[in-house]
This record gives C-alpha cells, sequence and structure tokens, in this order.
C-alpha cells in the first residue's frame, strides 16, 4: 500500500491510504478532520471510492484521548437523563487521580447545572475550582441562571455570597482604567445586573439600587445592553424608584441609548394611555389629575415630542402645517393605576399660525389662563426650536412666565436638535445664557432632543420623577 498523505493535526498526525485520487470533497472535509472523526472516516467510505485513514500516533498526551472518552459517557448518560451518575461518573474519574482539562471541567458543570441539577453544577464546581479563596463568577453566574428559583434557594445564597465576596475583594471601587483586566470587569457588570434582578426580586429595593449605583464604577464596561437589562428588570418589578436609578447611572456613565432603551423606558412608564378630551375653555377642562403640559411657538414639535415621550407616533396629530393643535388636548396616563395615573396635555402653538388672528389671539389668552389657574400643572416643558433659537414669540412668552407663578415648573426642551450643526453643549450654553439675560431667576436646565433621531426622551422621565416618585413634592423649590 502507498501512503498517499500525511495530515498532522494538533491531536494526532494521520496517514491517508489509497486511493491516489481523492474527491474534492473529501480534501476538504479531511483539512477540517479532528482525531475523533479520523476513527470515524476509517471505518468509512465516500463517495464511490475507499479510503483509509491511519491515526499513527497521537500527538498530544494521553489524556486528551481519555477526557474524549469520558466526555461522551458523560453525555450519553445526561441523554437517559442519568444526571447523578454522569455526576459520579466525573468524579470517580477525578478521584482516582486522572488529570481533566480546564474545559472539560467546565462543560461538566455547565450541561450538568442546565441539565436541572444546579446542585450538582455547583457540587463539580467546589471540588474543581474553588478554594476559600478563589472564586469564578462566570461559572457562578452560569450555574446561578439555570437554578429553579423555588426549589434551590439556599443553594442560590451560597453562590450570592460567594460572588459578592468576590466583588468586594476583587473589583477595585474608585473608578479603574478602560484598559484594566477588562475581562474581570466585563464579568463584574453581569454580576452586578443579576444581583439587581435578584434583590428586586426579593422585594429587596435598597440593596437591589445599590448595585446600579456600582455599575457607575465600572463606567468603561458598561454599555447600552447593560442600561437595557437594567431598565427591564425594574419595569417588570414596577419600580420606578430602579428605574430613575438606571436613568441617572446610564447619563452619568455618558451611555447611548437604542431603539430597544426608548420602548423599553415609555413601556417602563407608560402602561397605557388615551385621548380624553380637546378643551376649547378653562370651563371644558377635565376634572382635575396631575398634569404635564407642552407649550412651545406653533410647529415647534409639542405633539411629536409628547409622542416620543410615550413612544407612540400616532397618539398625537402632528403636521408641517403650524396651527395644527388647535385645542388643549388631554391625554390620560395609566388611567387604571390610581396612584400612577396623569394627563399629557399638548397645547396649541402661540406665534405664527396658519389661522385667522382673532383665532391665534383666542389662543394666546387661553394658554395664559390655563397656566395661571391650572392647579394640578405639575410640570411645563417649554419647546424652543433649536435650529431657530428663541423668538420674538418665545421671548414675549417667557416674559410672561417671568411674571406668572409657574416658574417653579418650568423645563426649557430644545427640539429638532438633528437639524442643527453646532454641538449640543454649545447650542445649550448659548440659550442657557439667552434665559438668564432674560430674567430668569435660576439656572434652567436645558433638555436637548430630537423627535426624528428619536432621543431625548430618558431627560423628560428624568424631568417627571419628582411628579412620578414623589407626587407631593412635585415642585421644584421657588429660588
Ligand atoms: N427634523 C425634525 N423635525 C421635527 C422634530 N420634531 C418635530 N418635527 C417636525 O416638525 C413639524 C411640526 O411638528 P408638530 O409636532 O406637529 O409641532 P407642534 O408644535 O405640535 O405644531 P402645532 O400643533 O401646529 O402648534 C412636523 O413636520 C414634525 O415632523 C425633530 O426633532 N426634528
Ligand atoms: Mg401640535
Amino acid at each position: 500500500m502507498r501512503i498517499v498523505k500525511i495530515f498532522r493535526r494538533m491531536e494526532a498526525t494521520c496517514f491517508l491510504w489509497k486511493p491516489v485520487v481523492l474527491p474534492t470533497f473529501t480534501k476538504g472535509l479531511l483539512d477540517r478532520v479532528s482525531y475523533r472523526q479520523c476513527n470515524l472516516l476509517s471505518r468509512s467510505h465516500v463517495g464511490s471510492r475507499y479510503y483509509r485513514i491511519q491515526v499513527f500516533c497521537s500527538n498530544s498526551s494521553s489524556t486528551s484521548s481519555k477526557d474524549e472518552i469520558l466526555d461522551q459517557r458523560f453525555l450519553q448518560l445526561l441523554k437517559q437523563n442519568a444526571t447523578r451518575k454522569a455526576y459520579d461518573l466525573v468524579l470517580s474519574h477525578v478521584s482516582s487521580g486522572e488529570q481533566l482539562e480546564e474545559s472539560f471541567r467546565r462543560k461538566f458543570i455547565k450541561k450538568l447545572s442546565s441539565a436541572g441539577r444546579a446542585d450538582l453544577g455547583y457540587e463539580l464546581y467546589r471540588a474543581f475550582f474553588s478554594t476559600s479563596e478563589s472564586c469564578d463568577p462566570t461559572l457562578l453566574l452560569s450555574i446561578w441562571k439555570t437554578v429553579d428559583r423555588q426549589q434551590h434557594s439556599p443553594l442560590v445564597e451560597r453562590i450570592i455570597e460567594e460572588l459578592e465576596g468576590w466583588l468586594n475583594s476583587s473589583l477595585k471601587e474608585e473608578s479603574p482604567s478602560a484598559s484594566e483586566e477588562d475581562g474581570k470587569y466585563s464579568v463584574g457588570v453581569q454580576v452586578c445586573v443579576q444581583l439587581c434582578s435578584y434583590y428586586i426580586q426579593q422585594g429587596n429595593v435598597a440593596r437591589s439600587l445599590s448595585y446600579v449605583y456600582r455599575l457607575q464604577s465600572m463606567k468603561p464596561w458598561v454599555n447600552t445592553s447593560t442600561v437595557n437589562k437594567l431598565l427591564s428588570i425594574y419595569s417588570k418589578a414596577k419600580c420606578l424608584q430602579g428605574l430613575y436609578a438606571t436613568i441617572e447611572m446610564k447619563k452619568r456613565c455618558n451611555i447611548a441609548s437604542d431603539s430597544d432603551t426608548n420602548t423599553l423606558l415609555a413601556g417602563a412608564f407608560v402602561k397605557e394611555i388615551h385621548f380624553v378630551t380637546g378643551a376649547v375653555s378653562m370651563e371644558t377642562l377635565p376634572k382635575p389629575l396631575p398634569e404635564v403640559a407642552f407649550v412651545g411657538k406653533s410647529n415647534v414639535g409639542k405633539s411629536s415630542l409628547l409622542n416620543l415621550l410615550v413612544n407612540n407616533y400616532s397618539i398625537a396629530y402632528t403636521s408641517k402645517t403650524p396651527g395644527k393643535t388647535q385645542q388643549l388636548n388631554y391625554f390620560i396616563v395609566n388611567r387604571s393605576q390610581e396612584d400612577k395615573k396623569f394627563f399629557l396635555v399638548d397645547l396649541p402653538g402661540y406665534g405664527y399660525a396658519r389661522v385667522s388672528k382673532e383665532m391665534r389671539d383666542k389662543w394666546v389668552d387661553l394658554i395664559r389662563d390655563y397656566l395661571e389657574h391650572r392647579k394640578c400643572l405639575k410640570v411645563l416643558f417649554h419647546l424652543i426650536d433649536a435650529s431657530q433659537g428663541l423668538s420674538q414669540e418665545d421671548r414675549y412668552f417667557i416674559e410672561f412666565l417671568l411674571t406668572s407663578n409657574v416658574l417653579d415648573r418650568y423645563h426649557a426642551v430644545l427640539t429638532k436638535m438633528d437639524k442643527c450643526t453646532k454641538s449640543k453643549d454649545v447650542i445649550v450654553k448659548s440659550i442657557q445664557s439667552e434665559l438668564v439675560a432674560l430674567g430668569f431667576p435660576f439656572e434652567v436646565v436645558i433638555i436637548p432632543t430630537s423627535v426624528k433621531q428619536r432621543w431625548g426622551s430618558e431627560d423628560l422621565w428624568l424631568a417627571l420623577k419628582p411628579l412620578l416618585l414623589d407626587k407631593k413634592s412635585s415642585s421644584r423649590p421657588s429660588a
């Protein structure tokens, strides 16, 4: 017989005997051949041509093949649901002094856990990895995620104790640099998120939030997906404090939103929203509820911003033509939740609108009346078109506001930021100084937004924090 080809692989050296010419696809197959596949192939033929492979010698130590055989038997037992036997098999292999590669150890632990025996997975973990000083948080997390919450709470408690110990002993609290032990801190983020989730399910809000705050010290490793996971956890738990802690952490860590972030945010705060009425006079306003109003010149983007806030782009009608909204349009949010319901009010615009002067004057009177007398108005969003800056009408309106009693509820919002060429900070600073020059007695917080690019809603929700979290202290202390 003639040796046709020799394949050198990590696991073994293979000699190929006959036929002299190989079909092309067989060659491809042999390029990817592994030690185990050699054995299989040596007993088979491909197409009409027979060939033989002989494994002449194994390049790695004999433990590798033993590990593979153990692996096959282990998987077979798992298939038969004999999880305990599978566990015993691995344990006796190791207790008899055999070596076992780390990749197999990890695999056995994970497989046992995901086969419904997190307890056995954890026992193996203890036997293989854990000494009193060391901890493998990735493995512990993977075991934890497979635990049936009802049945294994002592196990979860043990895992948590180890993970919290690891967080406290291995990760610095004061901001580490991005290059520092990357893997360790990425796992640290995962551990924190899992702990946030665990403690909120246990009803321990303070402990849960402490891990959101902890994430701030891992800034380089926190990303949009971390934020989205937290929003989803606190939304499910209906925990407004958790949602706000997450938004604040996101802002401090300067993490961008994606479309999921907006959907999750709106979904967390708005369980339902309905149109209630279009009021044309003070007499036709609905019965009082805490209220959030959107005011600004015609076409500035009030209705669009309301839609962005609730992530529902068909609830308030928008139009390119100024003067679209002609009444005080009332939308009720969360109407079936007594302690959480509130109104969003979309006002007609002031300034230029494609309607008669008489009509415009009527709107201005109504807006003034509304702002001066509607006691349940808790938050006023005053919209300014960032692409045009403050208009003369805006200045008149601000002069009126400065003499009114609604300043303590005032928030300036910049719209259409996507149309601006200057940087966000430059625009915000310039409007801020204009407002101070107009006579604002405090530095106004300005919220930049873009409905077109769908960003900015988290700052609007932050502005509603006093209203939603503590309805009694919803006004800013007067300056
Ligand atoms: N590029 C851009 N266009 C926007 C933005 N927000 C709103 N618009 C557009 O501006 C136009 C006016 O938007 P509306 O939301 O109807 O404005 P409004 O203030 O409610 O207008 P009135 O009801 O007429 O007072 C629409 O064509 C919107 O699509 C934004 O952030 N960026
Ligand atoms: Mg409108």
